[in-house]
């Protein structure tokens, strides 16, 4: 479990470039988003699942809470990092109460994916799906909307398109299913969330979208996990259609795999270091998790990067060049590359990530924001966003004046993990960066700036 953190917390920077390979590697927690999905699909699936590996965090505890509410048994070991899961068989377990409130704080997943499995809830039961006020102003209305063509009863509690939702239960098979046809989504997570409950319609569920589907890797992730969970599905291709056959998921032993995005941090810290060493043991090419490829995007900036059978190894070169590239598959590196960026030489731009607007915080604007304040200039551009490093990547105040100890740049992190992991990566370059309400990186990875505070040990033991 995290230890407590400070309101404002300055980051050490790295002495020297560290080496954290061989016994020294990092083991980053278990994925979010695979740990939400797998723990949906367990309590769906017919008989028991272990999952092992999984990620204990806000996303998450809410996810585990939201399932003991409606009834599921769930059996917690968070020592082993362990979790056993009665399924359901697809018959949700009954309540007495008609509402049941769902807080899922501001876990884009579990809301997203709650929303779409309550409508498997017996029929009397009904859950009022809710979060922290952020997760009020993120929109739900193009999951509402296509889970009512198949006939869910679902109402608006606040304003119309966002949560607070009340989710009334039809009962397993009742809904038909069949071929839905998909617009553009800001989110990919509305069609995971459908896509999770296909096997329980009544004739399965077809999409067939009309356009290019947003951060792509997500849906792959969610039909190859729910393959492995037993069930059918065919895709074409080009992923324009996914045929999920009706028949339900069997309960399985699974090991989540480590996060790749909360991997991403301990790989720019290396990118941007000569000399500095990170192996990222337990992830690699194979990766259920589209972001794994994002040490790929390091390579084309000039780090050293291998992917072994089992781990991914970034070394920084000291020449860092900035690129232009699209992340509309990755977009929880956006702020990763950002950072990295303020060391690279050039600009670099980010392309299609319109959807940054609507994660934890507006993340286009809070990245112009806090990045200036390090010295860059920052251009958007649409749903594309450059980023200028500060002269000779010399970190300094917009006034010029140099950042130290006694005049810190403060970051600001707008409850967004994310903002706090990424920017602690100019920490360790540059002193005086301070990271407001680091606790916010409770939201996916609590022991954080543990093992941050772990790759300073090894810097120091070189
Ligand atoms: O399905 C998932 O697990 C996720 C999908 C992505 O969201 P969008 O599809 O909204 O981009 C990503 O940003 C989020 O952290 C996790
Ligand atoms: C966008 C994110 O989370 P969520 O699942 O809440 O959308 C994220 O973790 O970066």
């Amino acid at each position: 479990m995290s230890r407590a953190l400070p309101d404002r917390l300055m980051i050490v920077p790295f002495s020297k470039p560290f080496d954290a390979t061989g016994d020294r590697a990092v083991i980053i927690p278990g994925s979010k988003s695979l740990t939400n999905r797998a723990l949906l699909l367990a309590a769906l699936a017919d008989g028991e699942t272990t999952l092992r590996g999984v990620l204990f965090s806000d996303d998450t505890e809410r996810m585990l809470e939201g399932l003991a509410s409606l009834g599921f048994q769930v059996g917690i070991d968070r020592e082993k990092c362990i979790v056993n899961v009665k399924g359901c068989n697809g018959q949700m377990p009954k309540r007495s109460e008609q509402d049941v409130e769902l807080f899922l704080g501001n876990a884009g997943t579990a809301t997203r994916f709650m929303t779409a499995a309550m409508t498997l809830a017996s029929e009397n039961t009904s859950a009022i799906i809710t979060g922290i006020p952020r997760m009020l102003e993120r929109p739900i209305g193009e999951l509402v909307e296509p889970l009512r063509q198949l006939g869910a009863k679902i109402e608006y509690l606040g304003e119309e398109g966002y949560p607070p939702i009340r989710v009334h239960g039809l009962g397993k098979g009742i809904m038909r299913g069949g071929d839905l046809v998909m617009k553009p989504t800001v989110s990919s997570q509305y069609l995971s969330a459908l896509l999770q409950i296909g096997p329980y319609l009544h004739e399965g569920l077809t999409m067939i979208f009309d356009g290019p589907v947003t951060s792509l890797p997500y849906v792959k992730m969610t039909v190859e996990l729910m393959r492995q969970f037993g069930a059918k599905i065919d895709t074409t291709d080009d992923w324009s259609i996914i045929s999920v056959k009706p028949g339900g998921y069997q309960g399985n032993t699974k090991d989540i795999e480590p996060d790749a995005s909360n991997a991403s941090y301990a790989m720019g810290m290396a990118a941007a270091t000569q000399d500095a060493i990170v192996e990222i043991k337990h992830l690699s090419e194979n990766s259920l998790q589209g972001d794994a490829a994002f040490a790929k995007e390091l390579a084309k900036m000039g780090a050293d990067v291998q992917y072994l059978d089992d781990a991914i190894i970034v070394r920084g070169t000291g020449k860092l060049k900035g690129i232009d590239a699209d992340f509309n598959a990755i977009p929880d590196m956006v702020q990763t590359i950002a950072v990295v960026a303020l060391f690279a030489k050039g600009e670099t731009t980010i392309r299609d990530v319109g959807n940054l607007r609507i994660k934890e915080t507006d993340r286009m604007a809070a990245l112009k924001n806090e990045l200036t304040k390090l010295g860059a200039t920052v251009k958007i551009v649409g749903d594309d966003i450059t980023i200028i490093p500060p002269d000779q990547n010399k970190l300094k105040h917009p006034n010029g004046q140099p950042i130290t100890e006694s005049n810190p740049a403060v970051i600001e992190t707008y409850d967004d993990h994310r903002m706090a992991m990424s920017f602690a990566i100019a920490g360790t370059k540059q002193v005086g960066v301070v990271i407001d309400d680091p606790a916010c990186v409770n939201k996916t990875f609590p022991t954080y700036f543990e093992q941050l505070s772990q790759l300073n040990t090894a810097a120091q033991r070189q």
